[in-house]
């Protein structure tokens, strides 16, 4: 790719913001456009893949789009890609109690980037997982369920995290890490 600017479609701005400080100085530059992208049901990949052929459709050129899933073990993966609305109608408590039967708290977060290199063409997933597991909230609550979900191996939620820890182990800067890869061979 020429210049490296892309348009990152998001309408989260904590999810732009990881986003720039992870690429930091990789020399691609993210602009982003809040378009309402309705957002399908079914496996993260179908709803990732859906999102971002919208999302190219609607611009008539190249971009990207995330989507982000929180898995739970005992559930098979689910809440998954629904979690936006789990979190919105439940809140950090009730995400808890919905374990409340299982004693396993296993989680996983789940990074879908998808790039479009247009309309018409099939977008390209990247995917990030950080392994972790469901608990009480703890941290700062600036960023969705980061206060509830605790990494593998750092005793820490993510909102207790710094952005630079979190940044370094997060299911975004995994899937980042490939996207990388994609498009600086463009
Ligand atoms: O604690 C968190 N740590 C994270 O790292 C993280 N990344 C996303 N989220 C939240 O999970 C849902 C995903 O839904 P989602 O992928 O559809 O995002 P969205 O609708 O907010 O934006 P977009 O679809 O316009 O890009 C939304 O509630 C996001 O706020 C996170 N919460
Ligand atoms: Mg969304």
């Amino acid at each position: 790719m020429s210049d490296k600017k892309l348009i990152f479609v998001t309408g989260n701005a904590m999810k732009l913001q990881e986003v720039r400080a992870i690429l930091g100085q990789s020399g691609i530059d993210i602009n982003s456009k809040d378009l309402d992208i309705p957002e399908l049901q079914g496996s993260t990949q179908e709803i990732a893949r859906e999102k971002c052929r919208r999302a190219a459709d609607l611009l008539q050129g190249p971009c990207i789009t995330e989507d982000t899933a929180l898995c739970y073990e005992a559930l098979n993966g689910l809440p998954g890609p629904y979690i936006k609305y789990f979190l919105k109608e439940c809140g950090l408590d009730g995400l808890n109690k919905i374990l409340a039967g299982f004693e396993n708290k296993n989680a996983w977060a789940l990074c879908t980037f998808a790039y479009s290199a247009g309309p018409g063409t099939e977008p390209i997933l990247f995917e990030g997982r950080t392994d972790g597991k469901i608990v009480p909230a703890r941290g700062q609550g600036k960023f969705g369920w980061n206060p509830i979900f605790e990494a593998d191996g750092t005793g820490k939620t993510f909102a207790e995290m710094s952005e630079d820890e979190k940044n370094a182990i997060s299911h975004r800067f995994r899937a980042l890490e490939k996207l990388k890869v994609h498009l600086q061979s463009l």
